[in-house]
């Protein structure tokens, strides 16, 4: 790539020395400067994209950081080189290459960099997208080896990634990401996590029975990837299964393929029930999986609710622990009017979107948390229980005798004076446990508690006066 001949004036496409023509475009390159640009920085492809720096090297690409000089966006160049490569190298790199374009095209999804264009010149194929600011979750995986993750953030990890490994097998045909690991999976300072390379990701294709070729990377790798058998949703369920343990863990599927030790403190019941998950996961038969990423993300949603509620943990808890190197993506929601970028205004993914904070088991999926109705009950109750006294005095010229009379009829009237108070007491506390595993607010089940609160001890007062003074006393008076 850093040898790339001379470039065209006209359209910027590489080609080589000896060339009189623009392969391209067919222009003169007579005025071409010669010699051609030798590092990246210098490189101007299609008279748009200026090659900045290196930011990763793949089997058969480099990935550049890159200026689109017409937008000023950040843009992430993939350069796929065919030089040097043996026949059978170049039709697996050309191959990868198209599957990726394929695939990506028609893709949108938070967790996904966009595709913005493709094009090639003599010696290289290239693809521009979504720059992404981060580093790969195998990177990030080394520089902390000694300091596992916490569950909350392998839960919010695994609901992300099954948001995105849902969309793609959601698609009609379903796509098989089939290759993901750490190397795959970028997390961002900024608060995202994507998944890359699509090189060998490809359509389920219904009744196959085996895949031609077999892929993937060991460790990771569900077994019917070993060409065994047709690769499904389920390997991805595999591949997932094996990375969640590893971050759970730390231990390198890699190096021990196909044994996934139980998780440490199974006496915690969230722990035990990821265990049972996890194992279910990258069990060798596919059968014996969970049917779908939606399932494992429910489950894991409700893991991760049990999680919040043993331990008590608020949005307000929560929040300190993204101030680890990284903040998950279930915290971080694209503005809904993000515009698609047209290729002629390549914009960032990353830029257009703002993040804001939400941070609740129910915020890593994209639907909105449950209606919590324990509010409304609860100050309902209380409005009800607030308003009982006006009315029983209302009535108490006609009942009040009749109390004093028949003591059962003065204890129902008692309970019904007392109910809905009591009622608001307990639906507010619902409310706020509600609210606490839902991350939403609470203020209202608060109001509706506290109101319960007062006037049930108001009401007790009032029962004590009145048995002390009407049934007690009311017989000693009436000789006075
Ligand atoms: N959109 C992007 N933004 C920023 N960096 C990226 C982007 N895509 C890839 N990279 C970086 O480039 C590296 C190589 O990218 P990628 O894995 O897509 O290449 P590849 O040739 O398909 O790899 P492989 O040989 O593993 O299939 C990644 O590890 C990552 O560090």
């Amino acid at each position: 790539m850093e040898q790339l001949g001379i470039y065209c004036p006209h359209c910027g496409a590489s080609n080589h020395k000896e060339e009189v023509y623009c392969f391209a475009c067919g222009h003169t390159l007579a005025d071409a400067e010669a010699p051609a640009a030798t590092t990246a920085s210098e490189i101007l492809l299609q008279q748009r994209y200026r090659l900045l720096n290196k930011v990763g090297e793949g089997g058969f690409s480099i990935v550049y950081r890159a200026e689109d000089i017409q937008t000023h966006q950040t843009v992430a160049v993939k350069a796929v080189s065919l030089r040097g490569l043996s026949t059978q190298e170049k039709i697996e790199a050309t191959d990868a290459f198209n599957r990726e374009v394929t695939i990506l095209t028609k893709l949108t999804h938070r967790s996904l960099p966009r595709l913005y264009r493709h094009f090639s010149d003599a010696e290289c194929w290239y693809m521009v997208m979504d720059y992404i600011e981060g580093e790969t979750l195998e990177k990030y995986l080394e520089r902390h080896q000694q300091m596992p993750f916490r569950l909350e953030e392998v839960l919010d990890i695994g609901i992300i990634l099954c948001d995105v490994l849902d969309y793609l097998h959601s698609n009609q045909p379903p796509i098989i990401f089939r290759d993901l690991k750490p190397a795959n999976i970028m997390v961002t300072s900024g608060g995202y996590i994507y998944v890359i390379d699509f090189g060998i990701a490809r359509q389920f294709k219904q009744g196959k029975p085996k895949d031609t070729i077999p892929f993937g990377s060991p460790g990771y790798a569900a077994p019917e990837q070993y060409g065994k058998a047709q690769t499904t949703p389920r390997s991805d369920i595999y591949s997932l299964g094996a990375i969640l343990h590893q971050l759970m863990t730390g231990s390198d599927p890699s190096q021990s393929p196909f044994a996934f030790a139980p998780l440490s403190n199974l006496h915690q019941q969230a722990v035990a029930k990821l265990d049972t998950l996890l194992q279910r996961m990258v069990t060798l038969d596919s059968q014996q999986r969970p049917d779908s990423m939606a399932e494992v993300r429910e489950s894991l949603q409700e893991i991760s609710r049990i999680h919040y509620y043993q331990q008590g943990l608020s949005s307000q808890y929560y929040r300190p622990s993204l101030s680890r190197a990284f903040q998950t993506a279930a915290y971080a929601q694209p503005l809904p009017s993000t515009p698609m970028p047209s290729n002629a205004g390549v914009v960032t993914f990353v830029q257009q979107q703002q993040i804001f904070y939400a941070s609740s088991p129910f915020a890593q999926s994209t639907t909105p948390p449950p209606a919590n109705r324990y509010q409304l009950y609860s100050i309902l109750c209380s409005l009800v229980g607030i308003f009982m006294p006006p009315f029983l005095c209302l009535a108490s010229t006609q009942i009040l005798p009749l109390l004093q009379q028949h003591i059962p009829t003065a204890l129902f009237a008692y309970l019904l004076l007392l109910a809905p108070s009591v009622l608001g007491i307990v639906f507010g506390h619902k409310g706020r446990d509600f609210a606490s595993q839902t991350g939403t607010s609470a203020s209202t089940a608060t109001v509706g508690l506290t109101l319960g609160y007062i006037f049930t001890a108001i009401y007790l007062v009032f029962a004590l006066c009145f048995f002390s003074t009407t049934i007690l006393l009311a017989p000693h008076m009436s000789g006075f």
